[in-house]
């Protein structure tokens, strides 16, 4: 059955795509909208279908079912060179015996460019990513980060519609990724093509993506803009694989003026219900509220309290990240940034407290 028409702006849509190996489900009814010219992060913890995602839109994979569509077009049965994309990998895969030029000039050569125009736009393109000077080096006389160069230069020189990059900084130094990570955003959006990068990094995924799509088991637990997935974390997958969140699990006990009181083995607590339906009395619940969000100072005004050893206080660079349990055994994290003085120290039994609205309660 031919797909419904899709909305034009979009670069790629994808409809319910599934994909087996075996009796293994590696994609299971992933379903996404990348609008023009979009920044897209598909973050997860290793194993949970990001790669395949991917190769099912670069047509490496056919999908068992579920649509493709890129620039508005049903691309799911097409060959990778008649997608409009292009792809670039961990490794790079430069061709070990071929110069910088010929390397980053190839794509125009499949395409069956004139002569004199393959030269021209290489000239160009190694001028804008300054690699000019490498021109007739081959892989090997390159470092880690000219070799990445040459192959975002080579995938970027016949200007898809979308590029698919997989882990595509994961080769790098650390101390190199952070300039690249840079460079890459502003050339994205130089560009107007739009990056689907996967990623298991979570700094990489929410310092560059206009989207995260975060991953687990084979289908997407949440997508949205960083600041959203950051500040809401919509289900507890979410909440723990993104650092800084404290999960607290007990049943849902009823509602007034909007939040639930949920029962814990450290105490009830009050959680906004955010517009959802309110859980039966005595169903299983989750929340979080992140580290920062704890108040030591003043916890007796607030709402929600809870009682705490300090069993650990460490230093992070710009912030200092207290250990506390529970009296249930539970861990808290507490995170105060700003250089203050150290108020709490490790075997001290404090209690803390948080304002109801920041408790996020999970699908
Ligand atoms: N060709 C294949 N045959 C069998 N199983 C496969 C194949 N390709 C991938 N898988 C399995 O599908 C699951 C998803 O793999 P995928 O590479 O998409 O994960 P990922 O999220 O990209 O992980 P990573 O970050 O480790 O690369 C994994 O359990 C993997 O072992």
């Amino acid at each position: 059955m031919a797909a419904p028409a899709a909305l034009p702006q979009l670069d790629l849509e994808l409809r319910d795509i599934r994909k087996r190996y075996g009796g293994f489900t590696a994609v299971d009814g992933v379903s996404l909208q990348v609008p023009k010219g979009q920044f897209v992060c598909l973050l997860g913890p290793s194993g949970c279908g990001k790669t395949t995602t991917l190769r099912c839109v670069a047509g490496l994979e056919e999908p068992d079912s579920g649509d493709i569509l890129i620039g508005g077009r049903e691309v799911t049965a097409d060959p990778p060179w008649q997608r409009d994309i292009a792809m670039m990998f961990q490794d790079f895969a430069l061709f070990p015996h071929m110069s910088v030029a010929k390397q980053v000039g190839f794509g125009l050569e499949m395409q069956k460019k004139p002569r004199a125009e393959i030269t021209r736009r290489v000239a160009e393109v190694l001028g804008a990513f300054e690699i000019a000077h490498l021109a007739d080096r081959r892989p090997s006389q390159l470092s880690g980060g000219q070799k990445q160069r040459v192959a975002l230069a080579r995938a970027m020189i016949t200007e898809p519609r979308i590029l698919l990059l997989d882990e595509p900084i994961g080769a790098l130094d650390y101390s190199l990724r952070e300039t690249v990570m840079l460079e890459l955003k502003a050339l994205q959006k130089r560009s107007g093509i739009s990056f689907i990068w996967v990623t298991h990094d979570q700094n990489e995924a929410f310092s560059l993506g206009d989207q995260v799509v975060v991953m687990n088991h084979a289908r997407i637990e949440q997508q949205g803009r960083p600041e959203e997935v950051l500040s809401r974390p919509r289900t507890a997958f979410v909440a723990g694989f993104i650092q800084g969140n404290n999960i607290l699990r007990g049943q849902a006990q009823g509602a007034r003026d909007g939040l639930l009181d949920i029962r814990t083995e450290d105490g009830s607590f009050a959680v906004p219900l955010n517009g959802r339906a309110v859980p039966a009395a005595g169903s299983p619940v989750s929340f979080s509220v992140r580290a920062e969000r704890l108040q030591e100072a003043a916890a007796d005004e607030l709402p929600n309290r809870i009682s705490l050893r300090c069993t650990l206080v460490e230093y992070f660079g710009a912030y200092r990240r207290h250990v506390l349990e529970t009296r249930s055994g539970a861990t808290i994290k507490w995170d105060q940034f700003g250089a203050l003085p150290q108020s709490v120290f490790a075997g001290e039994l404090v209690t803390f407290g948080w304002k109801a609205e920041d408790g996020v309660l999970h699908a």
